[in-house]
């Protein structure tokens, strides 16, 4: 039996007063249509701030300092294991531009619970609802 890699992935909390940035992955890649927080896999020699501050880079050409540790959660999506660390970031310059997703929304917290996450963001989602409450 061979056992399943775990990839690690970075997950971003940016807030702008009481809403969050969400972000809809494009319908052709893994979990495509489904909502997540932005980021990605960590490379090698990378932290996972480095590797926070690089893909939003990447994926919205923005310039953001990444701070605090919210939570971790493992998840098996079946064909592989995802372990989503999540991390609060500030958005320090650069106006958003869509390079990765197909969609990007500002939420409040009420307002996230109506999305449809990617599986392994639903405990974090309940963890930054729990740590605003
Ligand atoms: N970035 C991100 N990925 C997530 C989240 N939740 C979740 O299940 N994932 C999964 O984690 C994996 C990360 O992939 P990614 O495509 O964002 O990472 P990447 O940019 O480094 O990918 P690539 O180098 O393969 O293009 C995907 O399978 C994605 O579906 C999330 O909140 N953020």
């Amino acid at each position: 039996m061979t056992s399943k890699k775990i990839i690690e992935v970075t997950a971003a909390i940016i807030r702008k007063g009481n809403r969050f940035l969400c972000a809809r992955r494009k319908a052709s890649s893994e979990q495509g249509g489904k909502w997540e927080f932005p980021g990605g896999k960590i490379e090698t020699n990378e932290s996972p701030e480095q590797c926070l501050e690089r893909e939003l880079h990447e994926e919205f050409a923005i310039q953001s300092v990444c701070g605090k540790f919210l939570c971790e959660n493992t998840h098996d999506y079946g064909d592989k294991i995802i372990k989503l660390k999540a991390y609060f970031v500030k958005h320090t310059s650069g106006d958003f531009q869509l390079l990765a997703h197909q969609q990007i929304q500002w939420l409040n917290l009420n307002e996230m619970q109506q999305l449809d996450w990617a599986e392994a963001d639903l405990p974090i989602v309940d963890k930054l609802t729990s740590h605003y409450k």
